[in-house]
This record gives structure tokens, sequence and C-alpha cells, in this order.
């Protein structure tokens, strides 16, 4: 093909006109032969050449010898090629039956393990959770932050073996990771904490930490980040709260913020309501540092939508020492630049699962790029799957991971009951469910139509019941949890909005009325009871309608908790067991009784981002 641009093309076209020579100019000019006199001349030299000597023949035997050698030489060199291509095809074909060989040695297992392998390495995520500049400039902290100047544990601690400590961390079943990992602290005493609210503590009956204090606490105050992971009610509020308190209070005594400065450090919460509550306990649990008059008064400020900030600017117009905050307001605070991150130094996620795994990490991201510089960042949650532990572990900066019991995994103080219900059944039962245990009650739905309906139904049989989800106002919201939390209403019939983390005092009893879909969603709803050591009741309703995989999930729950399996639950054959695959928790969900190849959260998530794809929206809306 001719692929000259034309003016090149014009160019040869137009060359200059051939210059002619004369012909005694050519040397390589040769006069007009007739054929004949050709002939003529070619028969006589092939006469002389007949008479010509020995030594011609010689010569042109000697030629042709050459030429036969030459000839068998090449055939040589072509069979040597077919022979080595021969051996690379010969050697392509056995690798290719050896892997065949190798691919058949493979138990089922391997070979789902292989493709659930793959499946997840593409879906993880390859952008690390880090603010925008420090990925642009490819900063990565190599040490942890020093936050605490002042802090260490007593010295009969620091003293202790890495033995004893292990030996101390297996009595409670916590499982920790990391380098140089600070010593778990049995008693509050040993934290060093300010005695106001050491009194404060004891006379709400927390006289001893919990597992995921006892470990999580001594490692927040050594300036480290960490991934905590508990079951629910187990106390992690408390474990990164009071952390945040104390660096607080060192800065104030430090140095006294004033309008305009802080805040020290920020809790990010996937849901106002959750907000909400972490506010409340944080500015209780500040009132009573500054009871006694020995530490100053810390000034916290919430950030959540659906509320005025004017309300709360008696708060703004000192200096801000914490902020607990949803994403979304907390981005358009500091868009609008109403405080600054200049002095912030901590960063916890509480649920930090929900904040990071549906597609809110940019949101996060966002946030963090506010920071002027490191911070010290901790990531909490009942339920982490290995996906987003993988994903936060290469974000921190040498993350201690603090593991007490399997990551999603029931509190093991609820006793699980699950029923089958007919559909139509379910509304009647109810009111004999409602029977088994005095209120106050919470009951789950996943659909917001259905919480209205049921919510309808009970008011009409004379039942004390509030309702709470997505489409309620934000007055209807805080009104529904106030009376409940009050006692004033016996019932809160609620979607998963107030699953997650949402502390009620002494709930004794849960029932689950549209079992979820994903599994961690259950842990989290039964979670509402059997909070801080006490026992609840779960009940769940299941029929026809529940996908069976949910249905599996839920029997090795059980089986995990060691809970009654129903017979209706036991006879659900696992189909991975069938083909000899493997039996591996989804390391997306957490749930045990599927693979990755079908996780409903995961094709939830795919879903979800592929209408935001059609729709433009960023999902990131709190
Ligand atoms: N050491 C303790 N001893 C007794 N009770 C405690 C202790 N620490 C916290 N609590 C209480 O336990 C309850 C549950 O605590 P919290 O809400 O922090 O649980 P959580 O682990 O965050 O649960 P979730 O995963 O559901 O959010 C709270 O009422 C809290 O006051």
């Amino acid at each position: 093909m001719d692929t000259q641009p034309d003016s090149k093309r014009r160019r040869v076209e137009r060359s200059p006109l051939p210059t002619f020579k004369l012909d005694d100019e050519d040397d390589t000019y040769e006069p007009y032969i007739p054929v004949a006199q050709r002939r003529q001349a070619k028969l006589a030299k092939l006469t002389s050449w007949g008479a010509n000597s020995d030594k011609e023949r010689t010569r042109r035997q000697q030629r042709e010898q050459e030429e036969r050698e030459d000839e068998a030489n090449e055939e040589e060199a072509r069979r040597e090629t077919l022979r080595k291509e021969r051996t690379l095809l010969m050697e392509a074909q056995e690798v290719h039956s050896k892997k065949a060989a190798e691919d058949a040695k493979k138990t089922e297992e391997e070979k789902t393990q292989e493709a659930d392998d793959k499946i997840f390495n593409a879906i993880k995520s390859h952008k690390m959770l880090a603010s925008d500049m420090e990925l642009a400039k490819g900063i990565q902290y190599t040490e942890s932050l020093k936050t605490r100047y002042v802090w260490r544990p007593p010295k009969y601690i620091r003293d202790r073996s890495e033995e004893e400590n292990e030996r101390i961390r297996k009595k409670y079943h916590i499982l920790v990771e990391g380098e140089d990992i600070p010593p778990p602290i049995e008693h509050f005493a040993d934290m060093k904490l300010p005695d106001s609210i050491f009194k404060y503590l004891k006379s709400h009956r927390i006289v001893s930490p919990t597992p995921i204090q006892l470990q999580g606490i001594p490692t927040a105050f050594s300036g480290r980040d960490l991934i905590g992971i508990a079951f629910t009610g187990s106390g992690k509020t408390l474990a990164f709260c009071i952390p945040l308190i104390m660096l607080a209070l060192e800065e104030e005594m430090k140095m006294p913020f004033i309008r305009g400065e802080g805040p020290v450090g920020i809790v990010l919460c996937p849901s106002r309501e959750l907000a909400n509550q972490t506010y409340e306990n944080v500015v209780e649990w500040c009132s009573a540092v500054a009871k006694e008059g020995k530490y100053p008064q810390l000034n916290t400020l919430l950030c959540i939508g659906g509320i005025s900030m004017n309300e709360q600017s008696h708060v703004m117009s000192k200096g801000l020492h914490i902020v607990v905050a949803t994403p979304g307001r907390l981005i358009d605070m500091l868009e609008k630049k109403r405080f600054t991150f200049s002095n912030c130094k901590y960063l916890c996620m509480d649920e930090a699962d929900r904040m990071i795994d549906l597609g809110f990490e940019d949101d996060v991201r966002n946030i963090m790029s506010f920071f002027k510089r490191q911070r010290q960042t901790l990531l909490f949650s009942a339920t982490m799957p290995k996906k987003i532990q993988d994903f936060a572990q290469q974000s921190l900066t040498l993350p201690i991971l603090v593991n007490v019991g399997r990551a999603g995994a029931a509190n093991l103080d609820v006793l699980q009951v699950v029923e089958y219900v007919k559909q139509e059944a379910k509304m009647v039962y109810l009111l004999e469910c409602l029977q088994k245990t005095p209120p106050p009650v919470i009951i789950f739905s996943e659909i917001k139509n259905e919480v209205d309906d049921i919510q309808e139904y009970l008011l009409l049989k004379g039942v004390e019941a509030v309702a709470i989800h997505g489409s309620k106002t934000q007055e209807e919201r805080q009104y529904a949890i106030k009376s409940f939390k009050s006692g004033a209403k016996d019932v809160m019939v609620a979607s998963g909005v107030a699953s997650k983390g949402l502390d009620f005092n002494e709930i004794q009893h849960v029932i689950i009325f549209s079992m979820p879909k994903e599994i961690e969603d259950y842990v989290h709803q039964i979670g509402r009871t059997g909070r801080s050591g006490k026992t609840g009741i779960a009940t769940t309703f299941v029929n026809m309608n529940t996908p069976e995989q949910t249905l599996l999930d839920l029997k090795y729950l059980l089986m995990e908790a060691g809970q009654k399996v129903p017979p209706f639950l036991a006879t659900i054959e696992d189909p991975r067991a069938a083909q000899g695959g493997s039996l591996k928790g989804c390391p997306v969900c957490g749930g045990l009784g599927h693979g990755i190849s079908n996780c409903p959260k995961l094709e939830d998530a795919q879903r979800r981002q592929m209408a935001s794809h059609r729709t433009g929206d960023d999902g990131g809306a709190y």
C-alpha cells in the first residue's frame, strides 16, 4: 500500500526531468546486434569451450561440487530449524498437558479458592485510604504519630514479658496483629485516667475494661493506628472516645484553645443517629472529667445533616476540641471553612466497614484531604470482612489489629431463635411474640412500607410503638429515638438505619420481621440486645421468601454461636460441600454460607455502582 502523503508523491512526480547523455558519454552503452549475428557468436563461443583445456573442466566440477555441498548444508540447516521448532512445540504441548494433569489433581476446593481469589483481587480497592495530597505526592508514613508525650503504662506492666502479655490476651480471646504491640491493661486504674472519669465509670457500673478496651485503649494511648473488631455491645465507643478525650485534655492543658482553634480529633459515623448517640456520650464523659474542677471543660460539636448549625453557635464561639460527624455535613463545614483540621491529629471511624465498603471511600478520602499533617487513624466495627481489613491495613501506618472473636460473629449473649412463619401469618404471630419478654422491644424490617404497616397494626392493637426509617424526617427520627430511649414507648419498629451501633437501654427482645439479605446486617440487628454483658433474645421470622443462601449463612452463624439450629435450617445442604468446594467464609461480607462468587453484598454494591454511573450520582450523601 502506498503510504506516502500526497505532497511527497507529487514531489516525486515533479522531480527534475532526466538529463539525457550523448552516446559517447555513456560507458554502459551497447550497440544493437541483430539476433542471427548473436546466435552465431554464441555457437562459436561454445565450440571454443568444448575445445578448452582440462583445467577449465576441473574448475567447473569443483564449482558443481561446492554447489552440491552448499545445498546439503542448507538442507541440514532447514532440518535443524524444523527439529528446534518441533521441540518447542512439543515442549509447549508437554507444559500444557502437565498443567492439565495438575489441574485434574487439584481438588474442587482448590479450584474454587483460585476462582474466588481472582474475584477478590479484581475487586480489591487499589487506591489507598489517604488524602489526595498524600496520594499525589506518594507520601506514606513509616512511623506512628507521636501524639502522646506523657502517657505510658505503669512500670510493672512495662516490665511484663511478651509471653505474659500473650497469656492475658488469650484469656480474653484477643487476637492481635502488628509490630511492637502495647501491652494489654486489665484494670482501668492502671490506665492512668483522670480520677473524675474513673469515678464516673464506676458510678455507671463500668468497673473493668472489656477485651476490646483493655487492648484497644493502651494501643490508642500509644498513638498507634488501630483496627478494632469486637462483637456488638462490647464497649467499642469508650475504647475510641477515652483516648480522644485524653488527647484533647493534654492539648488544652498545654495551651488553652481559643475561638477558631481546633478540633483535636474527630469521630466519623455512618448515620446521624449513631453520631448523635456518640456525641451525647462524649459530652457526658467530658462533663464528668471537668466536674471536680481539676481539668478543663472540653468543647464538642455535633456535625450532622438535618440540624441547624446555628443551634450550636455557642460551641463554635469557643475553641473546639472534638467533632462528632457524618461525612456529608463534615465535608460541607470544612469546605465552608467553618473550622479547619490544622490542629487535628485523631480520626476515628465507627462502623468503619460501612463507611468505606459501599463506595463511600471517596468521601473519607476527601475528609482526609483536609488534614494538614499526619494523623492517628482508628477504625472500629463489629463486622469487618477481610476485604475491608486488607484495604484498611494498607492505608494506615504500622496499624495494630485488635480482634475479639471472629469479625462478624454474633454476640454470644444473645439467644437466637429462628422461626418459620408464613408471610400471611407474620403480623398475627408478631403480637404473640411480643409476649415473650417485657418491653423494650425492637422490631426490624428491611422494607420501609412494612415498618409503617407494623407500627400502624401495633398502634391499632394498643401497643405503644414508634417507627424509624430513612424516609422519616429528622424530627420524626429524633422523636422516635428519644421517646423509646426514655421508656415512654415500649416498641420501636425500625429499618436497618437503627441497627448500626445504636445503644438502647436494656433491650429485652429483638424481633426480625423480615430477614436482611446480608448476614452482617442480621448480626448488627440482633446486637441491639445482649449488650454490656447482659443477655437478650432475638427472634427471627423466615419463610420460603427468604433466599436459601441467606438461610445457609444463618445456619452457620447459629452453629458458630453454639445455638439451636431448627430442623428446617438443619436440612439445608451447602452446595459447596456437594461439589467438594471451599467452606471458608466470604471475604466481602463475612457470611459463612457462601463464597465470594455469589455474595449478595457484592451484587448489591455492583448494582448500586452501575446505577450511580448511570445517574452520575456519587452516592455519598448521608
Ligand atoms: N467496661 C464496660 N463495662 C460495662 N459496660 C460497658 C463497658 N464499656 C461500655 N459499656 C456499656 O456497654 C454498652 C455498649 O457499648 P457500645 O455502644 O460502645 O458498644 P459497641 O461495641 O460500640 O456496640 P455496637 O457494635 O453495637 O456499636 C454501653 O451502654 C456502654 O455504656
